[in-house]
């Protein structure tokens, strides 16, 4: 439950709206009832800054409101952010979130140690909900992952495999991590004790508990997990495929929904969708 009640529309700014996300994003927060499009930023610089939005995003027709390259007035005015920038955008970004006390959602991947050091400094301020995936069926997929690791044992060697479009930024994938995750929760461990990212060469047998993962890039693929569980004279596999980036889109409008007069902290689309007890 909310720790405060919630207003019944929030004002909604997207950031990095001339991404792939960005453009659908914006389509999310437009087509939603109870939030309101409130603003939407671009790089410092960017052709797209004092355009339409819904002609900058394909959208067919003005929407009367233009595209910014200034984020600080923005957040003032709302009380949600979505952000499917970059690591380094989204840590400033929570700087200016936590100062104005409203709800980041972030959806992006490939941070490193000190990025997620100065996120959690910022949820002490305003809550955070993070995950390497927003989806409904992928979240779902990591709760069963949790729960399959949990039955079948170290007997069983886990291999994730995840295939991206060819201008991916970051591997393994953040929703790959995230299973990795959970499949080592299950186990009772964390990721760091158990990951094995990427072989090459004379590598030896593999390490009983081990968490393997491979990462696929090509084309235009929106997103297709793999977890196997194999064992001998057997193999379990559990997966999910994107076709649509609507599906993260949606979820993020949810996150945004869920966090309104929720305590400052960092939180999960697990937690956002209720999975974290029944993992
Ligand atoms: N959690 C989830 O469900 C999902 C997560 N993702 C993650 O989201 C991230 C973005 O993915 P994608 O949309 O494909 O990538 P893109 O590169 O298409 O989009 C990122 C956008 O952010 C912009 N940007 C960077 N810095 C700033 C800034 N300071 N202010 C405003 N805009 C900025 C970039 O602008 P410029 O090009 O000028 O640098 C670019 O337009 C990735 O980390 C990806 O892994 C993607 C899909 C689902
Ligand atoms: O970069 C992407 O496109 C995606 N990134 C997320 C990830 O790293 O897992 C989520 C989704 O798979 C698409």
């Amino acid at each position: 439950m909310p720790d405060r009640p919630a207003p019944q529309t929030i004002h909604v700014v997207v950031a990095g709206v001339a991404g792939r996300m960005g453009g659908m994003l914006a389509r999310a927060v437009i087509e939603h009832d109870g939030v309101t499009l409130a603003g939407a930023t671009v790089r410092p610089g960017h052709d797209w800054a004092g355009r339409d939005v819904g002609e900058a995003i394909g959208l067919g027709r003005p929407i009367g409101l233009a595209v910014s390259d200034d984020p600080l007035p923005l957040f003032a005015g709302a009380q949600a952010v979505l952000d499917f920038t970059s690591p380094e955008a989204a840590v400033a970004h929570a700087e200016l979130a936590a100062q104005a006390r409203l709800t980041h959602v972030i959806g992006v991947t490939g941070f490193e140690a000190a990025h997620l050091a100065r996120l959690r400094a910022c949820a002490r301020h305003a809550v955070i909900v993070r995950a390497g995936n927003m989806s409904l069926g992928v979240n779902l997929l990591t709760a069963m992952t949790r729960r399959v690791a949990a039955a079948l044992g170290t007997e069983w060697d886990v291999e994730i495999v995840e295939t991206h479009h060819r201008w991916k930024a970051d591997a393994p994938s953040g929703t790959a991590l995230m299973l990795g995750e959970a499949a080592a929760q299950g186990r009772g461990a964390t990721l760091a004790e158990l990951a094995v990212r990427g072989r090459d060469g004379i590598t030896g047998p593999r390490p009983e508990g081990a968490i393997g993962f491979a990462s696929l890039r090509g084309g235009d693929v929106v997103g297709e997990h793999a977890v196997t569980f194999a064992g001998m004279g057997e193999r379990v596999t559990l997966g999910h495929v994107a076709t649509d980036r609507m599906i993260f889109a949606r979820g993020a409008v949810q996150a945004a929904l869920w966090g309104q007069g929720r305590r400052p902290g960092e939180y999960d689309m697990l937690d956002v969708l209720g999975l974290n007890e029944a993992g």
